[in-house]
């Protein structure tokens, strides 16, 4: 049986109509060139009255089980994080792009995913991605550490913003960083990047920045930040080691968290501790 009817074959044992399978999208291919497509098969919407017992049906079928796409991420290898997070993207956005926005007539599909095309005008629309940068903000020995009221408790992180229209990421970080904790860039410099598929599509751009010496006084903005402070280079470590272990062997006197190891803000944090490439300033 081909792999297609074994699809469509346990598909209608779930009540599901085959057709969606045309809603699939392709997300990579393996070393042997095998295309892998994704599909949502819809089981979060609440229209959905059968979803719990879908889901129960097909964690037995399928011997596996549904966790939560965010924890999942945090869970997976780096390679099947990066797929997942590719397919979580590219469903969304055909979601949510199933209307042509100048003629308003459906959008069509091509068969890989990649783009829509509105078959009254031609127009294409391709799916969108949102730059962010995240910026480790050194004073030479401390690193700056933020919370957002949205993070969960006790999670601290680097400091981040959507680009705006027409900016440089340079000027991103620049204002972002004004803007957020009152402080002046001094250096700058680029570390790595990871797309994250929350709350929409946005490529993450981690860099690190240097305030200008003896210029370490924070304004917090308190609108967009919940707190923020400094953090020495053995409190960090410290955080970190701990990080790694499992909640319950953590104690209660840990005073703060740091996002896991996957998410770039970990990566970039981890970098700082680990390869300290900027001179101490003076105070
Ligand atoms: N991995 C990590 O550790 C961290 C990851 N992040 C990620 O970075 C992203 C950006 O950080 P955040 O501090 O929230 O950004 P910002 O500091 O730019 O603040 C968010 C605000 O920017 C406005 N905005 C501008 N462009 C967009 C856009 N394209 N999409 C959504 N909002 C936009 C919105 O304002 P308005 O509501 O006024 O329209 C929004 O409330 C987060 O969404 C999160 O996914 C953030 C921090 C840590
Ligand atoms: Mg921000």
């Amino acid at each position: 049986m081909s792999l297609r009817h074994e699809l469509e074959r346990l598909l209608g044992k779930f009540g599901q109509d085959s057709q969606i399978l045309e809603d699939s999208v392709l997300i990579g291919c393996s070393e042997q060139q095998e295309a892998w497509f994704a599909l949502d098969l819809g089981l979060n919407s609440s229209s959905s009255i059968n979803a719990s017992l879908q889901k129960a049906e097909m964690e037995t079928a399928l011997q596996g089980s549904f966790i939560k796409l965010t924890k999942a991420l945090f869970e997976l290898n780096v390679k099947d994080a990066s797929l997942l997070s590719t397919a979580q993207a590219l469903l969304r956005w055909h979601d949510t792009h199933q209307f042509c926005s100048r003629s308003g007539q459906p959008t069509k599909k091509n068969v890989s995913g990649s783009k829509r095309v509105c078959p009254s005008n031609n127009i294409i629309y391709y799916p969108q991605v949102a730059p962010v940068v995240i910026t480790l903000v050194s004073d030479g020995t401390r690193c700056l550490l933020v919370r957002q009221s949205s993070f969960p408790k006790g999670m601290y992180s680097a400091l981040a913003g959507f680009c705006d229209i027409g900016e440089s990421l340079e000027e991103t970080v620049r204002r972002e960083i004004a803007e957020e904790v009152g402080l002046e860039v001094d250096r700058l410099h680029y570390s790595a990047s990871q797309h994250w598929p929350f709350p929409n599509s946005t490529l993450m751009i981690a860099c690190h920045a240097t305030v200008k010496p003896g210029q370490t006084e924070l304004q917090v903005n308190l609108k967009e930040l919940e707190a923020a402070a400094w953090f020495s280079r053995d409190e960090v470590a410290t955080v970190l080691r701990r990080n790694n272990l499992s909640n319950q062997q953590q104690s209660g006197a840990i005073p703060f968290w740091l996002p896991p190891k996957l998410a770039i803000a970990h990566q970039l944090i981890k970098e700082w501790v680990e390869k300290p490439t900027c001179s101490p300033l003076p105070a």
